[in-house]
């Protein structure tokens, strides 16, 4: 049901927060120092910003909140080189994610 989907939501989200190459993914952009981000990545997302809307209670379903975690990590590979430290990071978070689901389903 959704409180227990929502708890679900909830753990997801402090694994995906423990993690060690969390690090790019905590707060939001700042766009005034990343240049060219506000122009290029057209929905900015962030773990910060999906612990706010899973509080105000924001998301739908799980698969809601999972759109916006994939969300987070496509717009790392849009924007950083593959082989960057935060490309990197993306790929490895993006792998974690996947993991952590298949052992919850
Ligand atoms: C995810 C991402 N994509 C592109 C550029 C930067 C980032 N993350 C930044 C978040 C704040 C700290 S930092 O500035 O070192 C890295």
């Amino acid at each position: 049901d959704d409180n227990s989907q929502l708890a679900v939501c909830r753990v997801l989200l402090a694994e995906l927060e423990a993690h060690k190459d969390a690090w790019p993914f905590l707060t939001p952009v700042n766009h005034k120092v990343i240049l060219g981000y506000r122009k290029v990545i057209k929905r900015p997302m962030d773990f910060s910003t999906i612990k706010r809307k899973l509080n105000n209670n924001l998301y739908f379903n799980l698969d809601t909140f999972i759109a916006d975690v994939n969300l987070v990590f496509d717009n790392c590979e849009k924007f950083n080189e593959d082989d960057s430290d935060i490309g990197q990071a993306g790929h490895n978070m993006r792998k974690f994610f996947h993991e952590l689901l298949h052992l919850k389903k």
